[in-house]
């Protein structure tokens, strides 16, 4: 089995409620409240400043050449691509970039990310990747499953587009490369002994996504 599906399996419950938590239903049926995904989007811009932060240990801690390649292009993917595109939606939100820059962090913002960070910089290579997991693929999965229900492309859902950046070709590209990351690395330096430590790693990135919807639900009340 794949790495990342092992992680997924051990994590289970984590894992769902997660991916299946009530601020991805609302994006997937448009039912979410707008307020909600409005005070997401801000914090989310402010989440991808410091997750690329974060990618970018993985370019520091690369054994080879090809690790750091890899890392690079991941961190590249954050800063040019996919920071862009929120721009973008935020733009269509009313939210101006100095308006988001002006934001400061909430707790779950930054719980999340300095998490990430200090794993990376306590551990190696595959305890960063496992913790930059679910952020990078938990979103691949999502919106692949959103998209593919008819009210997750309907003209009248408002997030269709959000579904839509995610579920396209060059999000689910990055998160494939992702899950091919994790094998190779697995291959080289998974043992049994180790997996127990990378799933407690995973869980925890796991309950901070969950934890990152909630802020967007109870923030914008
Ligand atoms: C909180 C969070 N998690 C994941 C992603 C997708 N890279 C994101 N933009 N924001």
């Amino acid at each position: 089995m794949r790495v990342f599906e092992r992680l997924k399996a051990a994590a289970g419950d984590d894992w769902r409620s997660y991916t299946e938590h009530r601020f991805v239903a609302g994006l997937g049926d448009g039912t979410l409240p707008a307020a909600a995904f409005r005070t997401y989007l801000v914090q989310d811009y402010l989440f991808l400043i410091q997750f690329a932060r974060a990618y970018a240990l993985a370019v520091f801690k690369g054994r080879t050449l090809a690790d750091m390649r890899s890392a690079h292009r991941g961190v590249s993917a954050i800063l040019d691509v996919e920071m862009d595109l929120h721009v973008k939606l935020c733009a269509a939100w009313g939210l101006s970039p100095e308006m988001l820059e002006a934001t400061p962090e909430a707790r779950a913002t930054t719980a999340y990310t300095r998490f990430v960070i200090d794993t990376g910089l306590r551990g190696d290579l595959l305890d960063l990747h496992v913790a930059l997991s679910p952020c990078v693929i938990g979103y691949a999965e999502i919106a692949r499953r959103l998209a593919a229900a008819p009210a997750g492309s309907a003209p009248e859902n408002p997030y269709r587009e959000w579904i839509a950046e995610y579920a396209g070709d060059a999000y689910q590209d990055v998160a494939a490369s992702a899950i091919a990351k994790l094998d190779d690395l697995g291959a080289y330096s998974l043992t049994e002994r180790r997996f127990e430590g990378l799933t407690a790693i995973f869980a925890q990135a796991c309950r901070l996504e969950a934890d990152f919807w909630q802020m967007g639900l109870d923030e914008s009340r």
